[in-house]
């Protein structure tokens, strides 16, 4: 391998008790807020189909002019608890906030710029609103932050001269004084979630990278950052030149997830996929037929997907300016929190089972259990089920709620499950009994003798 000083600093995944609980919580919900919220993807009467939270650049809007849009952040509805509780009631166990997106306006009242939200008429300081609420619900909450930051006059996309590195070097310094302010002043959060770091100006200063990881598990034993932070000695990211995954857990999907047959290298990491339910936007965007809606079901069945391949699903809501969600958000956290309600033990503390995909559905298994769950979305006209066990392993049973269905044997270590349920009108859940074949076969056994 290749000595690297700013390499991954440990290989496997993390044992200990924190990374413990990011990984069973599988369910996270995002929050886009910002000042993007306020003009919603609309500016001068036009509207721009483009990512709402990148207006600035779609419409070409001069920094100081997008900038002064801090002097109208007012939101007036902003209730912090109501949305702890409509993340609870959704089966969220987790949320990530973005505490500076690239506008690089701050929601906490920061000593490090003036451009945050100390000085707008809110005045209030969100996160720690935020982190309270979300943390009486019992629920953790990370922060996001942008490294990238079109305010800050010290950012550099590239260093090209030495008044690059040295505006550069202080920018690192500003964002190293954030950070810290962060992991310091809100002792709850869990995680930190990196983006805006793909720039040559960020790639020619790996050491920065893990000087921050390093520095945010100091001040805070136990923090978790994505390897999106980190680049190496080379310019590498998430990988280093060792292909060793940086940071604690992979975050390359965004809007998209790993394949369940060709992608099977994510179930021996930890792994978290964002998604939009646009087609793109992460911010508030006033006009959502620019793109096709995801619907709840949709979704839902991202998370299963996730889960079933043992990594993480952060679904992204986009609160308006004032402080409201949509009727969709509403509605996807309505529908999504009814079937966790009934479900939510087939996705909590739970990841790959090890088997091979099938066409109606996805497995996940808790940890350890001699249980697999089937989670049917696509039930096939012959309402036979094909499960291929894998190693020494017999079905015992199947059941549904009360209900058992037949297992067939149908070859070694395949089996149809006889699913007669007639209409499904919603994802259904299976729960297999499984033991050693050997075993039971001794089972068996004694019921001839
Ligand atoms: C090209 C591009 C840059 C940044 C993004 C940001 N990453 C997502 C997690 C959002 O924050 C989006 O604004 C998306 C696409």
């Amino acid at each position: 391998p290749v000595p690297l000083r700013y390499g991954a600093q440990y290989t496997g995944m993390r044992t200990d008790e924190a990374m413990q609980q990011w990984r069973s919580h599988r369910f996270g919900q995002f929050i886009h807020w910002g000042l993007y919220a306020i003009p919603g993807g609309v500016w001068n009467g036009k509207t721009y189909n483009y990512a709402a939270e990148f207006l600035k650049s779609s419409a070409r809007i001069p920094t100081a002019t997008w900038d002064s849009l801090m002097y109208q952040f007012n939101p007036r509805e902003f209730d912090a608890r109501a949305w702890a509780k409509m993340a609870k009631q959704m089966g969220a166990r987790y949320m990530t906030i973005t505490t500076k997106h690239h506008e690089g306006f701050c929601l906490w009242p920061t000593k490090f710029t003036d451009f945050n939200i100390s000085n707008t008429p809110f005045r209030r300081d969100i996160l720690k609103e935020l982190v309270d609420a979300y943390n009486a619900e019992g629920i953790d909450v990370n922060f996001y932050y942008s490294v990238l930051d079109w305010h800050h006059p010290d950012w550099r996309y590239d260093i090209k001269s030495p008044e690059d590195s040295v505006a550069f070097r202080r920018f690192l310094d500003f964002a190293g004084n954030q950070l810290k302010e962060l992991a310091t002043n809100y002792p709850t959060v869990k995680a930190f979630w990196f983006d805006g770091t793909w720039d040559s100006s960020i790639k020619k200063n790996g050491w920065w990278t893990l000087e921050a990881e390093q520095m945010l598990k100091s001040v805070r034993p136990g923090m978790i950052v994505n390897s999106r932070l980190r680049a190496d000695d080379f310019g590498k990211r998430h990988f280093d030149s060792n292909n060793q995954l940086m940071g604690d857990y992979e975050s390359g999907y965004e809007r998209r997830l790993p394949n369940p047959v060709k992608d099977l290298q994510v179930t021996k990491w930890d792994w978290e996929a964002c998604m939009t339910v646009p087609e793109n936007q992460w911010g508030y965007h006033r006009d959502w037929t620019v793109s096709h809606v995801k619907s709840p079901l949709e979704l839902l069945e991202m998370l299963v997907h996730a889960t079933s391949m043992g990594g993480n699903f952060l679904l992204n809501f986009g609160p308006d300016g004032n402080g409201g969600f949509r009727n969709e958000e509403r509605h996807i956290a309505q529908f999504i929190g009814k079937w966790m309600e009934k479900n939510g033990p087939v996705i909590w503390d739970c990841g790959y089972a090890g088997w091979e995909k099938q066409d109606w559905g996805y497995f996940t298994r808790k940890n350890g259990s001699a249980h697999v769950n089937m989670i049917v979305f696509n039930k096939p006209v012959s309402g036979l089920l094909k499960v291929k066990v894998k190693g020494d392993v017999k079905i015992l049973s199947a059941k549904a709620g009360g209900k058992a269905y037949r297992v067939e044997e149908i070859a070694k270590n395949e089996y149809f499950i006889h699913f007669t349920d007639r209409k499904m009108t919603e994802p259904r859940v299976i729960v297999l009994e499984t033991a050693k074949a050997s075993e039971a076969a001794d089972k068996y056994q004694d019921a001839r003798t």
